[in-house]
């Protein structure tokens, strides 16, 4: 069901930049599809403001704010945002991204610290007249425009008044304040923020200027700093779904939204979330990007509605307040009545999957009952979180250049660990290879780089059981890089055998890969096998 949007002045408008400063997190990299299916589930998630990309970095990256703009950007659906440097090429370029939205965006910024305005080489006076004249250009396309004075939280306040007060003399209708760099403690920012709304020619109470807060969370402030910035009048927060974001990310939404709604009484704010979607959005962008879940994240963190000591046991059995101050359903954690099992039947599933979010019928339905099926033999009971870990998996990979088609492994203490695998790629040939390593998953990585030849570097390798027990399904996420590139690109897979998930995962990340350096760019060379033509030959990697 649609979310319905309304505002008064106590609406704390919810401005996402999952796609755009999120996406800047290394690694966080995503296809145009799947940028495209996130929005649509912020979209359901009520939030005001979608910052769908910054056009001009690239042609892809405009063609996703244009389709973003053209299915999300809906009359009853949010704002599309595209942000541009002020540049007049990043000005035109970005209308076109978001131009095609029902209600269109355009947001600019400037660096106004010392440091940002060397780096600009201007000075003061060089960047008044900047601002003037990008925002000037922006209003021009697009009614809604956005002004952000970078690096403001070490801007001389003298000087961020006087930015302020040009970009909305010259039609910012929204002015967001971003500590860049996550600098700034919460009482000074509170302060800072107070005196900009008091001081700024223009944009006092009751000018119809939106005062908005952007910040980073590299001293782990983030959070902390946007709540006293909403107590000092700010009506627009800038936050990510998992906090994700460049370096040590931005303010996370669930906290954020999460505080406003329960501690209601000290903010006496509003939002349109709808914080029952908090949980699978989460899921969806850790998976998609490749990002895990801290545990102990607040909100949507496996521990965050998780009770582990007999004391703190004993209290929410006899009742939940007594450790709780939310509870797991406000942000989409479900406890089911349907316990889905080896026994269970399409029927069940299809609901359960429906509960979730998830419509599927057809051949999908069948597709997704086979994998469940498999599952619950290897398991007791099938959880949401399971459920969740196998939709991804199975409909959400990236475009696939090369599919896992079997895996076996021999490992152990006696001889060296060995893997077989058999991969197919998207001509419909099938190769065959093998490879030993130091371990099960070193000796399937090295099988598969045999077939796909795409020199990389792994960076991190993360496993952890989706649900607890023994027989519980593992999802692995990867992430590999380019051997002498700054890019590195994300994988996902869920199998309840580990090392099967880490093929997935491995070629999730390596598709990507070569999704972005392009499809011809790598072909595996004459030496792997074509089963097609039973010209089978095995070469072992060491
Ligand atoms: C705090 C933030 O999150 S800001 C957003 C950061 N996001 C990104 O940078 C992602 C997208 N960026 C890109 O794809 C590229 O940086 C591009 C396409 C925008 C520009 O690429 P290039 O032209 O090669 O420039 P490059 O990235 O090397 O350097 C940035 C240039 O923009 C200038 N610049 C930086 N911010 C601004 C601004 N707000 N307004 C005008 N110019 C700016 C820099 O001074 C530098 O200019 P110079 O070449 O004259 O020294
Ligand atoms: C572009 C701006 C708003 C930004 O991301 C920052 O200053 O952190
Ligand atoms: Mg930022």
């Amino acid at each position: 069901m649609a979310v319905k949007r309304t505002y008064d002045e106590n609406t704390v408008v919810i401005f996402d930049t999952t796609l755009r400063d999120g996406e800047q997190s290394p690694g966080a990299t995503l296809s145009s599809a799947e940028k495209l299916e996130i929005a649509r589930q912020l979209s359901r998630l009520g939030v005001d403001v979608i910052e769908a990309g910054f056009p001009a970095a690239s042609p892809d990256d405009l063609k996703a704010v244009q389709r973003i703009a053209q299915e999300v950007g809906t009359e009853d659906g949010p704002t599309i945002a595209g942000l541009a440097r002020a540049v007049e090429g990043d000005i035109r370029t970005a209308w076109e991204g978001v131009k095609d939205a029902a209600h269109p965006r355009i947001h600019t910024f400037l660096g106004t610290s010392p440091s940002h305005l060397r780096m600009l080489r201007i000075d003061e006076e060089e960047g008044l007249q900047r601002i003037r004249k990008a925002v000037t250009l922006a209003k021009s396309l697009c009614d809604d425009v956005e002004f952000s004075p970078m690096d403001a939280g070490r801007t001389d306040m003298e000087f961020l008044i006087k930015a302020c007060a040009v970009a909305v003399e010259c039609g910012a209708t929204t002015l967001n304040i971003p500590d860049t760099v996550g600098y700034v403690t919460p009482k000074e920012w509170a302060e800072k923020i107070e005196q900009l709304i008091q001081e700024t020619p223009g944009a006092g109470p009751g000018s119809g200027v939106i005062w908005s807060v952007h910040c980073h969370n590299d001293l782990g402030m983030a959070t902390a700093n946007t709540l006293a910035a909403v107590q000092s009048g700010a009506r627009q927060v800038e936050v990510t779904i998992n906090g994700i974001g460049e370096r040590a990310g931005n303010t996370s939404m669930e906290e954020v939204v999460m505080a406003l709604h329960t501690r209601k009484s000290a903010y006496d704010v509003r939002t349109n979330v709808d914080t029952t979607q908090f949980m699978k959005t989460s899921r969806m962008v850790s998976n998609y990007m490749g990002m895990p879940v801290q545990p102990n994240k607040a909100i949507v963190g496996a521990n965050a509605f998780a009770h582990e000591s007999g004391i703190h046991q004993d209290g929410v059995l006899k009742d939940a307040e007594t450790f709780e101050i939310m509870t797991p359903e406000s942000v989409g954690l479900h406890t089911s009545r349907l316990v889905l099992g080896k026994h269970s039947g399409r029927h069940a599933l299809k609901v359960r999957l429906a509960e979730l979010g998830y419509n599927v019928d057809g051949d999908a339905l069948n597709q997704v009952f086979s994998r469940f099926k498999v599952l619950a033999d290897a398991k007791k009971n099938v959880t949401d979180a399971d459920l969740e870990a196998l939709m991804t998996d199975e409909f959400h990979k990236p475009q696939e250049f090369y599919r896992l088609d079997d895996i076996q492994v021999t490992c152990g203490t006696m001889g060296m660990p060995t893997a077989t695998i058999r991969l197919s790629n998207n001509k419909g040939e099938t190769f065959i290879q093998a490879g030993v390593g130091t371990g099960p998953v070193d000796a399937s990585y090295r099988a598969v780089d045999l077939v796909a030849k795409v020199p990389n570097t792994l960076i991190e390798y993360s496993v952890h059981s989706v649900t607890e027990g023994i027989d519980a399904l593992g999802e692995v996420t990867v992430r590999i890089g380019e051997p002498n590139g700054n890019r590195t690109f994300g994988g996902y897979g869920a199998d309840s055998d580990v090392i099967v998930a880490s093929v997935k995962a491995y070629m999730a990340a390596l598709n990507r890969m070569i999704a972005s350096l392009g499809n011809e760019s790598i072909q595996p060379e004459g030496d792997a096998a074509t089963l097609g033509t039973h010209s089978e030959k095995t070469d072992v990697a060491e």
